[in-house]
């Protein structure tokens, strides 16, 4: 967690290394916090605390202060981290772990102490603990799960509404939740969701959180704030007015247009006095006009006259007589943060101040609070050659902070080299903090100097301290390079996504592509597909030991399905707003008739008539579809239909292949012919147009629809289950 940032609880992973499998952790949580998760917690019941304290570190590594980070009830680890500088932001405590008044005085008061409750009882023995003791409740479980063997009785959605009405905290929903509750669970004051299969077992860990991420942003908000929701913390003040003098970039990536993006972004109000303005572009400057300092000097007095102004960040100054128009407004005005960025040369390469300047500029420094020179630039205000190592910076940096008495950050970015490093200087206080994360390797390094320098001024004002205001920068600006070169702007070095990390938590949702959708949806029915693969009668027909009367049974009360089914088809095609989708979709109908229902019939024999009362899942089954038909139109009906294909024709290539044991592979399997229709090539065609026509419109849909949709294709494949299930226990029948 930030300091002075409300904690997000908004998607909350918890890992499981055995679900994470082959892939490892770390690669799951990364992929998982790209995707948009906002809380870890590492969950390993089984790790040593040498092993923990590795896994804590390459986790922390991973997630880089893109999510808050804390560890499943060992409370020992989290403090053997902190005293190795590992970024850990707390720990969840179970009922039976350390006591939360421990964690709390071990942890300090801006640490996460998170609680699992789950019964009135436990609400009481919280609301007796001093406030600020639990930073959030876990409340659960909400459905039975299997990632949690021993859980206790399963709240459901009502019961969880219940316990966090009757709180003060916010209550984070774990256990079962799948990407259906989520909406429900944010209206019932959910101030998050906890997922552990749905994410760490999904083939595309990212488009899984994602899919999680714009459920919970498209979910509506609650009417009012405050009550389940952590708010920020107290004494923050306004929104910070942050004026940027600097050069203009016309291409967007640096100089002012940067700067009043990156104030925005940090939540201030932005302002800006064109000192210069140029002619580049991602490639390079083309030229420089610098106006009249007069000029300038009147924009600077019409700004001060007028508005107060909590920060300034001062960028490309051009030339002597600029710098000494803002030497002189600084002297007068004297705004409460200055921070100065020495820009002399552009990432291109290209010099942006005069030679001449460059003596002038270091008037400027004993007037600046903080200086945020490159190596380049450091080497000239240090006048000295630039250094080639790490060591050297910091070292030019103490000489310049000492010989100007002003702090200084050095910037390893020019460096060659896996990481790279910053550090916050200050000689006359004699402290150094060094800040260093993983290269990312991007071209849109464009502007980055612009963007940090004019987001340091904006978070100190807001954050209230120099220090988080560099880590709080630095963890945007690094989340902002990763997602730059999406922005697809220019050939040269492109501009960083200033934006990314606001529009992916909810702000404007990118749309997924059609495949992160299969993935996310292939993955959210993962738990119930395995359940399908162990249900007795799944396992008979594999080995061929079902009995002949319980297929039978299973057969007739899947004729019936199929004659509504085929009915349902035949709705999705009168409702397909193109002409080939409702072919495909007529077909398809036909295709139930002549083909499968055929088949049962050559088994069963052809009664004309429907003689088969449908058992209650049947009916339930078939309802869903036509009401899903009913309420939401196509999309949700396709959504609705797609499991019948994609869960037979999975489960029957699957058979074929001998995956579920070898006697399927047998033509003297009993049910052989059953097993070719659903394992035949013809078949996963037709499923695989069926994927692409519902992904293409689900990815193309409002996050809203898609969520009905991903509800409605949900509740499918629970029919399934359950058909299937009606026909597994010895001794059932319909
Ligand atoms: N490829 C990168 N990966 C991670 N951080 C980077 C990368 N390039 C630059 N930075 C960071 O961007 C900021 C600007 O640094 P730098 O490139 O040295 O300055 P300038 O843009 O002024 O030349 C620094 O915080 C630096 O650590
Ligand atoms: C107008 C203007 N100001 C500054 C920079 C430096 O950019 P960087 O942030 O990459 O050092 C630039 N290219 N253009
Ligand atoms: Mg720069």
């Amino acid at each position: 967690m930030t300091p002075g940032h409300p904690l997000d609880l908004s998607v909350y992973l918890v890992t499981d290394a055995g679900l994470c499998g082959e892939r490892g952790v770390a690669d799951v949580v990364s992929e998982a916090v790209a995707g948009g998760v906002s809380i870890v917690q590492l969950r390993d019941k089984h790790a040593t605390s040498e092993q923990l304290l590795v896994q804590l570190a390459e986790l922390a590594r991973v997630i880089d202060g893109r999510a808050a980070f804390v560890v499943n009830d060992r409370l020992d680890a989290v403090l053997a981290a902190r005293r190795r500088g590992i970024r850990v932001d707390g720990v969840h405590l179970g009922q039976g772990d350390a006591a939360v008044l421990e964690a709390r005085a071990a942890l300090g008061p801006d640490a996460i102490v998170g609680l699992t409750a789950n019964t009135p009882a436990h609400l009481a023995a919280v609301a007796e603990l001093p406030p600020g003791t639990v930073t959030y409740l876990g409340v659960g479980v909400i459905r039975p799960t299997p990632t949690k063997l021993d859980h206790p009785p399963a709240l459901g959605i009502d019961g969880f509404a219940e316990i966090a009405a009757a709180t003060g905290l916010p209550c984070v929903a774990i256990g079962g939740v799948g990407l259906a509750d989520v909406a429900e669970l944010r209206r019932a004051d959910a101030a998050g969701v906890a997922v552990v299969s749905a994410i760490c077992a999904a083939p595309d860990p990212s488009a899984a959180a994602r899919e999680f991420a714009d459920g919970w942003a498209a979910a509506a908000p609650m009417p009012t704030g405050g009550r389940g929701r952590a708010e920020p913390v107290k004494g923050m003040p306004g929104v910070p007015r942050v004026l940027s003098i600097a050069g203009s970039d016309p291409s967007g990536g640096a100089g002012i247009q940067a700067d009043l993006k990156s104030i925005s972004a940090l939540g201030g109000y932005g302002m800006a006095a064109i000192a210069a303005l140029t002619a580049q572009n991602t490639r390079g400057v083309r030229s420089v006009h610098v106006p009249p300092a007069a000029f300038l000097a009147e924009q600077l007095d019409a700004i001060s006259d007028d508005i107060d102004i909590d920060a300034v960040k001062i960028g490309m100054l051009a030339n002597a007589d600029v710098i000494d128009a803002v030497a002189s407004w600084l002297r007068r005005v004297r705004p409460p943060v200055v921070v100065l960025d020495p820009v002399m040369v552009a990432t291109s390469g290209d010099r942006l101040l005069d030679l001449d300047a460059e003596r002038a500029l270091r008037s400027l420094l004993p007037l600046a609070d903080l200086v945020t020179p490159n190596i380049a630039e450091l080497a000239v205000l240090a006048e000295t050659e630039p250094a080639t190592a790490w060591t050297g910076i910091v070292a030019q940096a103490e000489v310049v902070s000492a010989g100007y008495g002003v702090r200084v950050l050095a910037k390893g970015g020019h460096l060659d080299g896996a990481t790279v490093p910053d550090a916050l200087v200050d000689a006359v206080n004699a402290t150094i903090v060094e800040f260093s994360g993983d290269r990312i390797e991007t071209t849109a390094t464009h502007g980055t100097g612009c963007s940090l320098s004019s987001a340091i001024a904006t978070l100190r004002i807001s954050l209230g301290g120099w220090e988080p205001a560099v880590d709080e920068a630095r963890r945007w600006l690094r989340e902002s390079l990763r997602h730059g070169e999406e922005l697809h702007v220019g050939g040269g070095h492109g501009p960083v996504h200033h934006f990314a990390g606001l529009w992916s938590r909810g702000g404007i949702a990118t749309a997924p592509t059609a495949s992160e959708v299969e993935a996310a949806w292939w993955g959210e029915i993962a738990e119930l597909r395995a359940r399908i693969d162990s249900l007795p009668f799944v396992r008979g027909l594999a080995d061929g030991t079902l009995p002949p009367d319980v297929f039978e049974e299973y057969l007739a009360q899947d004729a019936h399905y199929l004659r509504s089914y085929s009915r349902v088809l035949a709705e999705a095609s009168r409702l397909a707003p193109e002409a080939p989708e409702q072919a495909f979709w007529a077909a398809c109908a036909q295709h139930c008739l002549d083909g499968e229902l055929e088949h049962h019939h050559d088994r069963l024999g052809d009664p004309g008539v429907d003689p088969v009362r449908p058992n209650a899942v049947n009916t339930a089954y078939l309802d869903h579809l036509v009401a899903s038909a009913a309420r939401g139109g196509y999309a949700e009906l396709i959504a609705a239909v797609l499991p019948c294909f994609w869960i037979y024709d999975d489960l029957g290539r699957r058979l074929i292949a001998g995956d579920l044991g070898p006697a399927a592979r047998s033509p003297e399997h009993p049910y052989a012919d059953w097993l070719a229709m659903y394992g035949d090539p013809a078949f996963e065609i037709t499923t695989r147009q069926a994927i692409d026509t519902v992904m293409a419109v689900a990815s193309r849909s409002t996050p809203e629809v898609r969520g009905r949709m991903l509800r409605a294709f949900r509740r499918s494949a629970e029919c399934e289950l359950a058909f299937f299930a009606f026909h597994a226990a010895p001794g059932c029948r319909t």
